[in-house]
């Protein structure tokens, strides 16, 4: 596939991106691409740069090298047509406002702040309640939500955007198991519709379950292809900076 060719069929396009922090080199030479349709994992220890990357490619931390393109788009130029999920903790739930108006700050990039919803917004936000099946509770005040419900409307908030690439930032952190085929269901019905999806998790079996590529990053990206094809132990080992794990590698189905 020649260059152009590959950056069309990419939605997403990291080439040796470096981001410094603290004076501190957190990660660096970081390749990946994800495609239209594809659900890739980015699966690594705690502080391997997995947040960071993702606030890289929203434009949100500058990248010291490399390049990010997004739809052949830059980070800043790509914001309208990118879908965040941050982790639940992240979000203001004592804001007083309600499941639908939180859905609609979605596309606050898209209408403007100082203008109001039109008739476009109120079908995209009708929509994303409805695929995370909070219709009935779009008049609750965010703060009486339980943890499934907050996750749904971090999910219908991303989805309001309509967005080509959709960035997840451990979706299924402290969800029950119904929650979480809700939401495995959704991903799916996404990626079939054409969206790209990149989600980081813990839950490396889901993972595995779930995502048709998993990317072990590690300040780097360690390994990257399909779970079937990252079925070495060492490659797990050294992605998790660990001389051995028997949890880890029991949790994955392998063993040394
Ligand atoms: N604002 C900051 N200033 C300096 N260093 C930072 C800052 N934010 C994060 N870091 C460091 O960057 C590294 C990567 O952090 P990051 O949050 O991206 O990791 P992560 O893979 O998402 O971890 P976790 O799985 O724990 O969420 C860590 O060493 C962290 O301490």
């Amino acid at each position: 596939m020649s260059g152009v060719q590959e950056a069309a069929a990419s939605v997403l396009q990291v080439d040796g991106a470096s981001v410094e922090l603290g004076g501190r080199l957190v990660l660096h030479d970081a390749d990946l691409r994800v495609s239209a349709g594809e659900q890739v994992g980015l699966i690594g220890p705690n502080g391997a740069g997995k947040t960071t990357l993702l606030r890289s490619l929203l434009g949100l931390l500058p990248i010291r090298d490399g390049v990010i393109a997004i739809g052949g788009r830059t980070p800043a130029e790509a914001r309208g047509s990118i879908g965040y999920v941050p982790q639940r903790h992240e979000f203001v739930w004592d804001y007083p406002v309600d499941v639908r108006t939180a859905a609609m700050t979605g596309r606050t990039h898209r209408i403007g702040w100082l203008r109001r919803p039109g008739a476009d917004d109120r079908a995209a936000v009708d929509e994303a309640l409805q695929r995370v099946d909070l219709t009935d509770l779009q008049r609750r005040p965010i703060g009486e939500l339980s943890g499934g419900q907050r996750q749904r409307v971090l999910v219908a908030r991303a989805l309001a955007l309509k967005p080509s690439l959709l960035l997840l930032d451990e979706p299924f952190t402290g969800l029950d198991v119904p929650t979480q085929e809700i939401l495995t269901r959704l991903f799916r019905e996404l990626t079939s519709e054409g969206t790209a999806i990149l989600m980081t998790t813990h839950d490396l079996p889901a993972a595995a379950d779930t995502c048709s590529r998993l990317c072990l990053l590690n300040e780097t990206v360690v390994a990257d292809g399909p779970p079937d094809e990252l079925r070495d132990p060492a490659v797990w080992l050294r992605a998790f900076g660990v001389a051995r794990s028997e949890q880890l590698l029991h949790s994955l189905g392998v063993s040394r």
